[in-house]
């Protein structure tokens, strides 16, 4: 970001993210491959092989295996369970219930949560992005100096029976008001195996190579989750991969990378943790006239709501974020 000021949440979000990830040492590998230079999304650091990079810069995705210990995911979930059940709070952390259960009656327990966000406060969360084998693949596509920007745990419920577990095609650089794209990566991990039965991710290989598209809430007859965004006049000939994971894989991804998730047809809540990466060299951009005005919009509404005051978004030029704690 252009000066530590600026950015959303103040002074004090970005002095956590420092101590984390700030000069985080990449390992010493050294690579025997000399690669060409180029390559548009990635960046040599010793980590990616030439497949890798060559399959990332085309089809704008790549699944590492066996990421992150089942010790750890077991961490991640006992801190989920906690704020389920109202043991455990942080500042900023948005706690999400799915669309079709927002009127029964609410049980304290993970069964009425689809979804956490901005769990930076949450050190047994926050963990998962300052794991050192995530972050040396992180820096393969934004450089060294890397920011943590926004992360998610996302508890897929079993649906309802009104399809409303799904998750409509996107691309996730509508939220996020910061530039250049491609300096931006998401790092996905499965907690558990995940496949077409629970809600796998879908991706449509290739389109990162694309322009952000308009979004706007999918026509879904039994209901769609506050935010959840779609891309309505994505190419139907498009191919789609299905990203069938095993517990501890983890997908980075790129934030132009159109993909969503299907319905869960299981009993269990399937589980998957997130963090969105962006190099400290990127800027805030005003989004006033763009296919992200009205996202800035929405925002702005709920932020107001939730603080009772008519918040003005605070970034470095007039436009929106998602990180007002
Ligand atoms: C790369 C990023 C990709 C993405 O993040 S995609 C999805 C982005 N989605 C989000 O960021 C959603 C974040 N969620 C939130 O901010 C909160 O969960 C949300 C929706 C404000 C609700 O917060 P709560 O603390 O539960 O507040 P509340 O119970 O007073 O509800 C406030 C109003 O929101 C409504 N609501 C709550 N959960 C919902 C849902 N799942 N779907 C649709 N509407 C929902 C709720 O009915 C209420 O509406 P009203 O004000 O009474 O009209
Ligand atoms: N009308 C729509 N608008 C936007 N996205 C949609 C729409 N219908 C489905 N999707 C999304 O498209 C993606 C791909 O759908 P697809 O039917 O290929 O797989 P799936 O529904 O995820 O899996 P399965 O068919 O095995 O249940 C899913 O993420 C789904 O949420
Ligand atoms: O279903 C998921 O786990 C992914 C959802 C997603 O793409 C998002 O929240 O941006
Ligand atoms: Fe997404
Ligand atoms: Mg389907």
């Amino acid at each position: 970001m252009q000066s530590h000021d600026t950015l959303p949440g103040g002074p004090g979000r970005l002095a956590v993210l420092q101590r984390h990830l700030v000069a985080v040492p990449v390992s010493g590998q050294v690579s025997s491959v000399s690669h060409p230079t180029d390559f548009q999304y990635t960046l040599d650091n010793g980590v990616l092989s030439l497949a890798q990079r060559q399959f990332y810069e085309e089809n704008g995705f790549l699944v590492v295996k066996n990421m992150v210990t089942a010790g750890d995911l077991e961490i991640y979930r006992k801190a989920f369970e906690g704020i389920c059940k109202k043991e455990v709070s942080a500042p900023g952390l948005v706690v999400m219930r799915d669309v079709a259960i927002l009127n029964s009656e609410y049980v304290p327990d993970q069964k009425a949560i689809t979804k956490i966000q901005d769990f930076q406060e949450v050190p047994d969360l926050f963990n998962y992005c300052t794991l050192p084998q995530i972050l040396k693949y992180v820096e393969c596509f934004t450089g060294p100096n890397i920011m943590a920007m926004h992360t998610m745990l996302i508890n897929k419920p079993p649906d309802a029976g009104k399809k409303t577990s799904r998750h409509p095609l996107h691309q996730d650089l509508h939220y996020f008001p910061f530039r250049p794209a491609d300096l931006v990566v998401c790092a996905w991990t499965a907690m558990e195996r995940i496949d077409r039965s629970n809600g796998c991710l879908v991706v449509l290989p290739g389109t990162h190579k694309g322009t952000l598209k308009q979004h706007d809430y999918p026509e879904w007859e039994g209901g769609v989750n506050k935010m959840y965004h779609g891309i309505r006049d994505f190419d139907p000939n498009n191919p789609r991969v299905h990203l069938v994971m095993e517990k501890g894989d983890t997908v980075f991804f790129h934030p132009l990378l159109i993909h969503g998730s299907g319905m869960n047809r299981t009993a269990g809540f399937r589980k998957a943790i997130s963090c969105h990466y962006a190099s400290a060299d990127c800027n805030y951009i005003p989004v006033k006239g763009t296919t992200q005005e009205g996202i800035e919009k929405e925002v702005a509404e709920i932020a107001g709501k939730r603080f009772g005051i008519n918040v003005e978004l605070k970034t470095a030029a007039p436009s929106s974020c998602l990180w007002i704690d």
